[in-house]
């Protein structure tokens, strides 16, 4: 057992490939080994995390998981703890291994009881084993009633394999929990599944602890992994310290921020954004980076040319940039003057990040699709960094269709558009046509502040510059992105523009 660090990268598998994985291990292992495994690891981790628990409370449900709890419950009555089951089940319907140990924590004189037990405080623990993977609609009725007691309570929270009620496949969670009173943690059996670490995943599971029962020895070839989460592989970025000493800017990259709209007719100027890309693309190590603001009409207004942030960024007229030799970061703060520039921006640019507004714009126009797809036919790097609404844009649904499977729809955008496509969210998804996507372990809510993502596309945009591949490129940039801010001080506010100056390259 050990528990999942954003530092490792680790396979993720899907609910129907760890049902064949388990349906293989059972035909090589002796009868109830797995939920035997199950149940000790179960119980050595509730030892762990509340050794002075006065009450451990076991919430079992009517299948499998409810086995894992029960025979959990098992060992922590052996070891002198008090172990308190609460059971919902039908004995003539439980599957056989759950039969088993229901009768074994019976004989072993584990304590049962159907009232939830009352004044649980910090030091205790509820033990969630309602539903795993066989979860087929949500809680309702006395499980909803249990559930909503444990997480009410000040008691620490363990879900064996899944928190109950989340989509292990999705992480699509119908009743969400409510924000957590004391730490939630899950141990993930068997296999680690995407659903714990994306959408409601993350905040339904807490930390998250992995046990592959012992099974990988038992079985014969290994399932493909759904996604990963992490990288895989994790090809590294050279860090600054390999570059030549006989380098110079030019070597690094050109990178050009296309977006900043200044609108005289609507009184707008989004001018900020642009400039948070360019910040970012600077700070990440990019040679030279100039910004590119647009305008409804004309030419920028001149607001768009006066204030300069950052003396070392270099502002440039579109008919001025050229186009073939830079890496484009191209819609940030664009508005609808993108849309003008962008057949251009597409047809030459050889590495292109298309952000916010430039998505906006390719999601009204199929012949911008087919240029983006012409693009990887012409060897052409292209990153696409949507949040869920941009996503759902472009794919004709809704925000909400689209956070039912992150996976699903990143998978999507990626094959359609034959491009590298960043669902940006709790648990960014990361997706390139023909192989599994990744989700990205790190990052939190503090990220959710305004232009945090203009600073994630010129942070992919200077590592495209500096020549890595568009996959490793957005992994690592979403990677780094977020880690920045799981280790950002609590005491300090998180903006945007700090955050682009803190990236290193
Ligand atoms: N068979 C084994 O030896 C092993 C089983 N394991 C455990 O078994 C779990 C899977 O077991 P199951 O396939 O029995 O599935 P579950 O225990 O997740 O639940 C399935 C049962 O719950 C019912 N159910 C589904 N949704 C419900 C709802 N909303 N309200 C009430 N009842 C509902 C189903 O009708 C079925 O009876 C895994 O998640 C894991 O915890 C693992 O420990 C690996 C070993
Ligand atoms: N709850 C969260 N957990 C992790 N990352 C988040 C969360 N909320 C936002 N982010 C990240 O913050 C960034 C926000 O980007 P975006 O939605 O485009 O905002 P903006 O347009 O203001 O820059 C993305 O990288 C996203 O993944
Ligand atoms: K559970």
């Amino acid at each position: 057992m050990f528990r999942i660090t954003r530092q490792t990268p680790l396979p993720l598998h899907s609910v129907a490939a760890t049902r064949r994985m388990e349906h293989a291990a059972m035909q090589v292992l002796a009868a109830h080994t797995l939920m035997q495994r199950a149940g000790l690891a179960a119980a050595r981790l509730a030892l762990a995390l509340a050794p002075h628990a006065r009450v451990i409370w076991l919430a079992c449900g009517p299948g499998n998981n409810g086995g894992d709890g029960l025979e959990a419950a098992m060992h922590l009555h052996a070891w002198g703890m008090r172990p308190v089951v609460s059971w919902l089940g039908e004995e003539e319907r439980l599957p056989p291994d759950a039969r088993c140990s229901l009768q074994r924590a019976r004989a072993a004189g584990v304590l049962f009881t159907d009232e939830p037990p009352a004044g649980l405080s910090a030091q205790d623990l509820c033990v969630d084993a309602l539903l795993g993977i066989g979860a087929t609609r949500p809680p309702e009725g006395r499980m909803a009633g249990w559930l909503a007691h444990m997480h009410a309570s000040a008691a620490r929270v363990l879900a064996l394999d899944v928190p109950t009620g989340l989509n292990a496949d999705t992480g699509h969670m119908a009743q969400p929990l409510p924000a957590p009173r004391a730490e939630r943690h899950t141990l993930t059996l068997l296999t680690a599944k995407p659903g714990l670490f994306t959408a409601h995943g993350r905040d339904a599971c807490g930390t998250v602890w992995f046990d592959d029962l012992g099974a990988p020895a038992a079985l014969p070839a290994g399932e493909p992994p759904a996604a990963w989460l992490g990288a895989q592989p994790a090809a590294p970025v050279p860090p600054a310290a390999c570059r030549p000493h006989a380098s110079h800017k030019g070597c690094f990259g050109d990178v050009a921020v296309i977006g900043g709209e200044c609108s005289a007719a609507r009184g707008t100027a989004m001018t900020g954004a642009a400039w948070l890309a360019a910040s970012a693309a600077l700070h990440a190590g990019a040679g030279r980076v100039y910004v590119c603001p647009l305008a409804d009409a004309g030419e920028p207004a001149p607001a768009a040319w006066a204030a300069l942030p950052e003396p070392e960024l270099m502002l440039r007229r579109f008919s001025a940039l050229e186009l073939r030799a830079i890496t484009a970061v191209c819609g940030c703060g664009g508005g609808q003057a993108v849309q003008a520039v962008l057949p251009a921006v597409l047809r030459a640019c050889p590495r292109l990040v298309l952000d916010a507004d430039a998505i906006n714009a390719l999601a009204a126009s199929t012949a911008l699709q087919a240029a983006v797809r012409q693009r990887s036919a012409e060897g052409h790097a292209t990153v696409l960094t949507p949040h869920p609404l941009e996503a759902a844009r472009l794919l004709g649904s809704s925000a909400s269709a689209v956070q039912q499977d992150r996976l699903a729809a990143a998978r999507t955008l990626a094959a359609r558009l034959d491009a590298v496509v960043v669902l940006k969210g709790s648990g960014t998804v990361i997706a390139a046509p023909g192989q599994p996507p990744c989700i990205n372990p790190t990052g939190n809510a503090r990220l959710a502040t305004p232009g945090t993502g203009d600073v994630l596309a010129g942070l992919i945009g200077a590592r495209l510059a500096a020549g890595a591949h568009p996959w490793p490129a957005a992994c690592q940039a979403a990677w780094q992105h977020g880690a920045l801010a799981d280790d950002w001080p609590a005491l300090q506010s998180l903006t945007a523009g700090e955050l682009a100056r803190r990236l290193r390259p």
